[in-house]
């Protein structure tokens, strides 16, 4: 198998705060990933790493067979898709859906004078669909409901057809419509062959989709448990994770956790 991500030894600290400690952790082709741990556990600054935001202060971070410090980033990143709050965060609201897709493909947030090929407009059309927000196209972003957004957000960060898709949290926010709807589109595209090798950062186990294979529980900077997904989701280490007795179950693929 060839390691899309690789972090050894990784730590990032910020002054005297440690925001990531000795993480190892490596994303395989075709995996799907999915990073839990409590507010402040250091998802976000491992996100930061993988999409080339951030530098490690010690350790080792390959991605995509580059390693960060050897690699022009800006080559790197157009292989690598985000979507998080604060990409959303620089869409413009007046931008119509359709635009924000397919201006991806140039880089840019907001239209502005570039020309797109066809093939451009056929893939965000495509993208639209595979995200279900296809009736949205000619709405504009600042009209949509937030789970309306986190859907055209992953259609734009799928638009360069990465090799590596990260999503931060997209469930944040959302109501329970909002939430299945969300759940339901990620679990088509973890189940899509052709979609890209993807981790997908959350605190909630009721978010994971169907399809999701691995599992990183992380606390205090620390990596607590990782592996398959049903090897890791279990009491005992959700426990660790978020300090406090805490029951898991799946019931047909999905999961739920509760104070034990
Ligand atoms: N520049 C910084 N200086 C000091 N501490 C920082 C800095 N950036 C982040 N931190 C701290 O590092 C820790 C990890 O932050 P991070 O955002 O990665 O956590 P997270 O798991 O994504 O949290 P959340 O679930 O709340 O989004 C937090 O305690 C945060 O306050």
């Amino acid at each position: 198998m060839v390691a899309v991500a690789e972090l050894a030894g990784v730590s990032v600290r910020r002054g005297t705060a440690l925001l990531l400690h000795d993480v190892n952790f490596k994303v395989e082709e075709g995996d799907r990933w999915v990073i839990i741990g409590p507010n402040g556990a250091g998802k976000t600054t491992l996100l930061a790493l993988l999409s080339t935001q951030m530098h490690p202060t010690t350790g080792v971070v390959e991605v995509l067979g580059e390693y960060l410090g050897a690699v022009d980033v800006f080559e790197l990143r157009p292989r690598i898709g985000v979507a998080s709050s604060s990409i959303a965060h620089r869409i413009p609201n007046r931008e119509k859906v359709a635009d924000v897709i397919v201006s991806a493909s140039y880089g840019v947030m907001g239209r502005w004078r570039e020309t797109y090929e066809e093939m451009d407009h056929a893939r965000a059309l495509e993208l639209m669909r595979l995200m279900h927000v296809e009736d949205l196209a000619g709405r504009t972003y600042g009209t949509l409901s937030e789970g309306e957004r986190k859907r055209v957000e992953i259609a734009r960060a799928l638009m360069t057809d990465p090799e590596l898709l990260l999503l931060d949290e997209p469930g944040a926010g959302l109501d329970l419509r909002g939430r299945e709807i969300l759940v339901k589109t990620l679990s088509e595209l973890c189940e899509d062959p052709d979609a890209p090798t993807m981790v997908l950062v959350t605190h909630h186990v009721e978010e994971i989709p169907e399809g999701i294979s691995h599992a990183m529980l992380m606390a205090h900077g620390s990596v607590v448990a990782a592996g398959p997904i049903d090897e890791v989701l279990t009491d005992e280490k959700l426990t660790a994770a978020f300090g406090m007795p805490l029951h898991i179950t799946k019931i047909d693929g999905r999961w739920t956790a509760r104070a034990a």
